[in-house]
């Protein structure tokens, strides 16, 4: 991959809090159009990556480019659905699909008209005037997700988006991710704890060390695409499956 057709690259980023050795040495690309899982210990510095990427704190070292120039304002260019859904209690669903277009300086009206013809794609068409705890677990997520891709930003950052969900919500909210990834050209970069999750969605998985953080390994999953959950009983997917979790448990 040459350096230009790369949405996202990392070179050597460290990052230390205080005496945290947090990340060591993480370089990780991500091409245009592409779905790139990173896998890792607890605590391993996952999320930090996001923050660094988002502006919430600064690398020590390394080099971040975004379309082959070096990252100097990260506020238009990356989406992020945190892990908790975080919707806002009091607010409608509606409203708190809204949320990311407000704080862009859309007004309400503006941001609701932009919001309206993407409820029914998201399943959530009929309930745009329900508040978050009217909604299942799923759902919510849904709206979460909707939030952060109405943003229309170049890359979509997600982190453990289904980490709280039961397995089969988990599953079919996976099912569904594939999907629209497929149908909208997405450029994802998900943090998960989920290999399997990793295996179903992703084109290419970072495995991460313990802290300090540095891949280990980088895996590609070349099975067919739209697909299904039976693709993951393949020999192909049940080989990286194994490889993943080998590179895990010997990190
Ligand atoms: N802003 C911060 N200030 C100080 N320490 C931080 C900060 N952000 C993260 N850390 C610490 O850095 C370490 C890595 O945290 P991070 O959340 O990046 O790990 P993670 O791999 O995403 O973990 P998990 O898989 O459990 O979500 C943790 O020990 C955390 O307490």
């Amino acid at each position: 991959m040459s350096a230009e057709t790369k949405r996202l690259a990392l070179r050597g980023v460290g990052k230390q809090f205080g005496d945290l050795n947090v990340l060591g040495d993480v370089s990780i690309d991500v091409a245009p159009g592409e779905f790139v899982s990173i896998l890792g210990p607890s605590g391993a510095g996952k999320s930090t990556i996001f923050q660094i990427l988002t502006g919430g704190t600064k690398a020590d070292t390394g080099v971040i480019a975004f379309d082959g120039s070096e990252l100097a304002d990260a506020s238009d260019k990356f989406a992020l659905m945190p892990q908790k859904d975080a919707l806002m209690p009091w607010r409608r669903i509606v409203d708190n699909a809204t949320l990311g277009l407000e704080v862009q300086g859309l007004s309400r009206k503006t941001a609701r008209e932009k919001v309206a013809p993407l409820f029914e794609e998201f399943g959530l068409a009929g309930f745009e005037q329900h508040y978050p705890h009217q909604l299942s677990g799923g759902m919510r997520q849904r709206v979460a997700l909707l939030r952060t891709v109405i943003q229309q930003r170049q890359m979509l950052l997600l982190d453990e988006p289904f980490g709280a969900l039961d397995a089969l919500t988990r599953t079919a909210m996976q099912q569904w991710l594939e999907r629209m990834w497929g149908q909208h050209n997405w450029t994802a970069l998900l943090i998960t704890h989920d290999v399997r999750e990793a295996v179903f969605l992703s084109d290419r998985i970072y495995v991460l060390s313990a802290r300090p953080a540095r891949v280990t390994h980088e895996i590609r999953v070349p099975l067919a695409r739209p697909r299904r959950v039976a693709d993951l009983a393949s020999p192909e997917a049940t080989r990286i499956e194994a490889e993943l979790l080998e590179a895990l448990l010997g990190t």
